[in-house]
């Protein structure tokens, strides 16, 4: 199905903003072609965005099927440039996975590692697409792009949500001056006098399919939605929206332009995810072994990267007696309990046991803590060095994808 979606390519051209239960939701549908019609692309469009709609869209909403087409290889979608593109091959250079792209306008590349797999390079929105389409089997991408263009649908799968990069949250954020100078929360927000069918409060957001289904949730009916390639902060000023809904990660951008974060407007949480289709790890040959070797070494390496190692030295008369003295610390007794290894001295030719080794991997910021509370106990010479993997029995979310796929 394609569906072209014809929207007035500035708000003075447009209708008078409405808000009722026949609108049309106009959203970006993972199944359709959806192409805004304008001059430019950049300039703000109106989105007028019917609530009731969006709930139907999300209960019945999941695009058709995705056709597996016959193919060799397993496709791992990449993002092809922006905050995520760098990130995504240094994690996956992190897990020895080396992705060899010849030149940075090439937009397939391998990963000698994993021979039965080739890495496309696409803006994020398009690894979700072609998620979706069946173009690709896997992907990174940031789970906010994950949410506004799956728009829940169950074919996508989040293998790893949390991919330690791209961290950022997706906020409501209003003007910190003028009517809004005293509001504070979203209810406020919601219980403003100014906002009536006539006069709705007016969004700018990129984000047209989470924003509606977000107000909806909470309850917030006079609502329009203008959406923007970008810069959205700037709309409030110049008069064109009374909040935007956008990304936030270091909350500069809100403070320059004399915006502000408000309670209970954050609609999302985001970092980057691995993303696979349900349809490929089911029905492609090899995908699922693929995407098992993928979060081994994904799991293995995230979760030695918030560790160290520590070693230090402590006097003792049997493993036992240090392993009580070390365990009676809160913060030593490691992922497993400490490991205690006798040191053998030699004094005046004989072999001697007087002190003992003890290794316990410590969360980086309880490093500090861990060794003052490894010196109260008698630890000396204590060596930190940083771990690169944790390979467990097995990964936690290998089990969570094999029940969700019902093997
Ligand atoms: N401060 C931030 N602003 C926007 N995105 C962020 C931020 N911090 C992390 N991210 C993550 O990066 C992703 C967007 O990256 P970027 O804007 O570079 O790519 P894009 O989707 O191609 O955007 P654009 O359409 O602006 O080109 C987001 O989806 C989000 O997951
Ligand atoms: O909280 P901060 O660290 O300031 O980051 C948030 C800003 O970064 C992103 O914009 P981007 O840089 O992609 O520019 P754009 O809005 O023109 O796309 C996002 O859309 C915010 O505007
Ligand atoms: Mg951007």
């Amino acid at each position: 199905m394609s569906m072209s979606i014809l929207l007035p390519t500035n708000l003075q051209q447009c209708p008078s903003p409405s808000f009722s239960p026949s609108t049309p939701l106009l959203s970006p549908s993972p199944s359709t072609a959806f192409s805004f019609v304008g001059t430019s692309r950049r300039c703000l469009r109106l989105v007028t965005c019917c609530v009731s709609s969006v709930q139907s869209s999300v209960a019945n909403g999941s695009a058709p099927a995705a056709v597996i087409v016959e193919r060799d290889q397993i496709r791992l979608g990449l993002p092809s440039k922006g905050r995520m593109a760098a990130d995504s091959v240094d994690l996956l250079k992190d897990c020895q996975l080396f992705v060899k792209q010849v030149n940075p306008r090439q937009y397939v590349a391998q990963i000698p590692q994993l021979p039965n797999t080739e890495v496309w390079f696409q803006r994020p929105k398009d690894i979700v697409r072609k998620l979706l389409s069946g173009d690709l089997d896997l992907g990174i991408v940031g789970l906010d792009t994950v949410c506004e263009y799956g728009q829940e649908n169950e074919d996508l799968i989040i293998v790893h949500e949390a991919l330690n990069f791209g961290d950022c949250h997706l906020s409501i954020a209003i003007p910190n001056y003028g009517i809004f100078e005293n509001i504070n929360s979203l209810k406020e927000l919601a219980d403003m006098p100014q906002w009536s069918e006539e006069r709705p409060l007016r969004v700018a957001t990129g984000f047209t399919y989470l924003g509606p289904k977000f107000m909806e949730e909470n309850g917030i009916k006079h609502v329009t939605f203008s959406t923007a390639d970008g810069a959205l902060e700037a709309a409030p000023a110049m008069g064109i929206a009374d909040a935007i809904l956008d990304l936030v990660s270091s909350g500069t951008t809100l403070k320059e332009n004399n915006l502000k974060e408000i309670e209970g407007g954050v609609v999302l949480e985001s970092q980057a995810a691995l993303v696979a289709s349900r349809r490929a790890l089911t029905d492609r040959k090899g995908a699922l072994k693929t995407v098992h070797e993928i979060l081994e070494r994904l799991e293995a390496h995230l979760k030695a990267d918030g560790q160290f190692t520590v070693v230090a030295n402590m006097r003792g008369n049997n493993a036992q007696e240090v392993a009580e003295r070390v365990l009676s610390q809160p913060s030593l007794s490691g992922l497993q309990g400490p490991t205690i290894s006798p040191v053998y001295c030699t004094q005046n030719g004989k072999v001697s046991i007087d002190y003992y080794a003890i290794v316990i991997c410590v969360p980086k910021k309880a490093l500090y803590e861990s060794v003052k509370q490894l010196r109260a106990v008698g630890g000396s010479g204590v060596l930190v060095s940083p771990l690169t993997y944790i390979f467990d029995v097995d990964t936690p979310r290998w089990g969570q994808l094999l029940r969700n796929l019902n093997l």
